[in-house]
């Protein structure tokens, strides 16, 4: 049997009739898509439990399973290859503002936060949770619903080049960077590398005539943006006004949840309260408020999309588990990310009221030594009590004299077993420690 490679045009028009796209056998909608993709096995082995749980074709990059004599299976050369052509080809398709975020921290809040505001005026499709990669922007961006008004891609990278092979298939047409931060230090090389990496989202914004947000009040940001044509500034001020230097945000309370106030776009002064604490926050809300005004969803809009968010999945939140409250931040962990956190926490609690659990922070390469010392001297200033988990940490437990456990299932153990009546619990690391075994 001759094989023969599918064309991208005639992949296109397989998925304009079968537009809901899956890489796993498991979940594949009936009448969808599947995507054989590499990840630890190949996912060309599930293309037949793909196509018997109903999927109407399965594009394969393995020639024998191809070779099966089932004309719903389409040979591709390379399987992501395929996905990412499919989703830069139904992008070139519309029109609409497709807005990207990058940086290093508040990505996946900022983007929930622009999804609620501009949710009040437009019908919007945003990256579902963390869906920010080669992988999940694709996704993305094949799963937006028929009248999608407006597009919110979330973009993460590890390393230098991701961030423009991304804009190239999503083909923002604006954007924003939260901050150029501490994150996956060791992929991009150092500090250099962060900012180079992600400023490849203002380079194609600037090569394509797309509009920048640029929060002022961040650092590099303004500089990195000089000589682009479209820029939309913003920042806190303590006077509000109109002015023509950009959007004012003046900030009333930092604790226990951000307060804001701002001129809407019909140039009245408004305030909002939001569920957010944290100076970090801040910076996710005041980007909020920048891209709703530009697109004119009115100040009541703005507001009342704020003050419904509330974070989850493991961010910035307050909870109580077993009688214990806890300030729970521990999706992820950099130093930047860290120290941001800690503040945000120490403002509300006392040191000696205080417990600070932290994860090792991954993916930090040869700055790892001192940026874990650094957060274990800093957690020391806010809590009586630190406990450090993981690998990296042993080394600063000794030398600080903490208490050190090798994972999260020896922390859980042991913390249980304590008493911590009054006490208000601290916790973050890298999404590898699974802190959240604390809370099983
Ligand atoms: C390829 C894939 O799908 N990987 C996912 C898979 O990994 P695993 O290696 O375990 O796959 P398997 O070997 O089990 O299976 C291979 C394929 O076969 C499919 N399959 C399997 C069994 C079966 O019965 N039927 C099947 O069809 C299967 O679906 C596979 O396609 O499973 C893991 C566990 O669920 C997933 O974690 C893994 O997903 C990968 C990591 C992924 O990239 N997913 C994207 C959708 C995504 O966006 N994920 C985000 C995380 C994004 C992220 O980490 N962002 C970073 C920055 C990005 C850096 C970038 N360079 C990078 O490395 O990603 C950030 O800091 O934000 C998410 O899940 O939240
Ligand atoms: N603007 C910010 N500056 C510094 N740290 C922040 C900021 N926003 C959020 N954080 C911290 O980063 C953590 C993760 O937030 P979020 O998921 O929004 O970031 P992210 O950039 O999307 O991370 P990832 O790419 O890993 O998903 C939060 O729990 C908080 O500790
Ligand atoms: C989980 C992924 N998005 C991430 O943020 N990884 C870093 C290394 C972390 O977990 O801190």
């Amino acid at each position: 049997m001759k094989l023969t490679y599918a064309e991208l045009p005639e992949l296109y028009r397989l998925y304009l009739q079968h537009p809901q796209v899956s890489i796993d056998s498991r979940r594949v909608p009936d009448g969808g898509l599947f995507i054989a993709l590499r990840g630890r096995t190949d996912g060309n082995q599930y293309a037949a439990a793909a196509l018997a749980a109903g999927a109407a074709y399965a594009i394969v990059d393995d020639p024998e399973v191809a070779a099966a004599g089932d004309d719903r299976y389409l040979l591709v050369e390379d399987g992501l290859k395929a996905l990412q052509q499919l989703a830069g080809r139904h992008r070139a398709a519309f029109r609409m503002p497709v807005f990207a975020i990058t940086g290093s921290n508040g990505k996946t809040t900022t983007k929930e936060l622009i999804a609620a505001v501009m949710s009040q005026q437009y019908r919007v499709h945003a990256t579902p949770g963390n869906y920010n990669n080669h992988i999940g922007l694709p996704l993305t961006i094949l799963s937006m619903p028929p009248g999608t008004e407006f597009l919110i891609l979330e973009m993460g990278a590890n390393h230098r080049g991701e961030i423009a092979e991304l804009c190239a298939i999503g083909r923002p047409t604006h954007g924003l960077i939260t901050n150029i931060g501490t994150a996956h230090l060791e992929g991009f090389g150092g500090q250099e590398g962060i900012r180079l990496g992600k400023g490849e989202l203002y380079d194609f914004l600037r090569t394509n005539g797309g509009v920048v947000f640029v929060n002022n009040d961040e650092p590099q940001l303004a500089d990195m943006a000089q000589g682009m044509s479209r820029i939309i500034p913003y920042f806190s001020s303590e006077e509000p006004s109109l002015s023509v230097a950009g959007l004012e945000i003046k900030t009333l309370a930092t604790h226990p949840n951000l307060r804001v106030a701002f001129f809407s776009e019909a140039r009245e002064l408004v305030e909002t309260d939001t569920q957010l604490a944290g100076k970090h926050n801040l910076q996710n809300v005041k980007s909020a408020i920048a891209v709703g005004r530009y697109f004119k969803v009115p100040g009541a809009g703005i507001c009342a999309a704020l003050s419904g968010y509330r974070p989850a999945n493991h961010r910035s939140q307050w909870l109580t588990h077993r009688g214990v409250t806890f300030y729970w931040d521990a999706y992820n962990a950099n130093p930047s990310s860290v120290g941001a956190a800690l503040s945000s926490f120490s403002a509300d609690s006392a040191p000696s009221d205080s417990v600070v659990v932290l994860g090792e922070m991954l993916e930090l390469g040869e700055a790892a030594p001192a940026a874990h010392r650094q957060v274990a001297l800093q957690a020391g200033q806010v809590a009586r009590t630190v406990l450090l988990v993981g690998r990296e940490m042993a080394e600063v437990a000794r030398e600080f004299d903490r208490p050190h456990f090798a994972d999260s299932g020896q922390l859980a153990e042991w913390f249980w077993q304590q008493e911590w009546a009054g006490k208000k619990v601290f916790v973050k690391g890298s999404r590898g420690n699974r802190l959240e075994r604390l809370l099983d």
